[in-house]
């Protein structure tokens, strides 16, 4: 049985002042990892707060790498959470490849890239999992942070179910969708087609009315 709160050994925080804003960094060491959790606002025993959690990846959240969608959507998170005035976005460390690690992510791209794999059948032919995600530290830091329900800015079902099977209340799905582009497309498109996250913009980016109200990749 995990621990439900932590230690005060486990926490620290400070304000950060941001080019958006300034935010409550919250940093949480949790399982051998540490995360943070950007405050925006009031959030604590609110209903319906504005969260986004936010797997960690370096190629895009750090360098703008193009083949995920990764970096786009920290932005927008980041962006709405200020324009609501209020939001926390839970950057989740140990999360880098859906689990399987930096160098592990890396060795998947090259089979990409050499042979033409989309995200799954590059991880399986590793002898890797698909997705090891626990989000269980999320729930611990949402908890820890007292939000009552949150709207979850995702598209990936899973992680919904996996939020409230860990005592989350998710009050709603915000959909978090970012503008493909030639090199993230085939990324997209397996984890619509084989992971079944809602991603409906994959549909039109080759049609000619493409969604105007979506951040473009860095
Ligand atoms: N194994 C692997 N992981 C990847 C690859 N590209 C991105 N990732 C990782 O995928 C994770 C993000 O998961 P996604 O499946 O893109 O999206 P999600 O977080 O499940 O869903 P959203 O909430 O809708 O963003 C990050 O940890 C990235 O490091 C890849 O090609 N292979």
């Amino acid at each position: 049985m995990r621990e439900e709160t932590f230690s005060d050994d486990d926490v620290a925080e400070s304000d950060l002042v941001t080019r958006r804003g300034t935010f409550r960094a919250v940093a949480f060491r949790a399982d051998g990892h540490e995360h943070m959790a950007l405050v925006h606002g009031r959030t604590a025993m609110r209903e319906d707060v504005l969260v986004r959690v936010h797997s960690e990846c370096m190629t895009g959240d750090i360098f703008g790498a193009m083949r995920c969608e990764c970096g786009d959507q920290l932005d927008a998170a980041l962006d709405r959470i200020v324009a609501e005035g209020s939001g926390i976005l839970v950057y989740l460390r140990g999360h880098e490849g859906r689990g399987i690690g930096l160098v592990a992510k890396v060795r998947t791209h090259v089979l990409q890239d050499e042979q033409g794999m989309d995200t799954l059948d590059s991880a399986t032919t590793l002898g890797l999992p698909v997705d090891i995600r626990d989000y269980s530290p999320a729930a611990r830091i949402l908890k820890h942070l007292r939000v009552g329900s949150v709207r979850l800015m995702s598209n990936n079902p899973d992680k919904i179910e996996a939020l409230e099977r860990n005592g989350i209340a998710v009050s709603a799905r915000v959909p978090h969708l970012a503008r493909p582009n030639p090199h993230n497309i085939g990324y997209l498109t397996a984890k619509r087609d084989r992971l079944g996250h809602d991603l409906p913009q994959v549909d039109v980016f080759t049609s000619a009315d493409q969604p105007t109200d979506l951040p473009t990749a860095r």
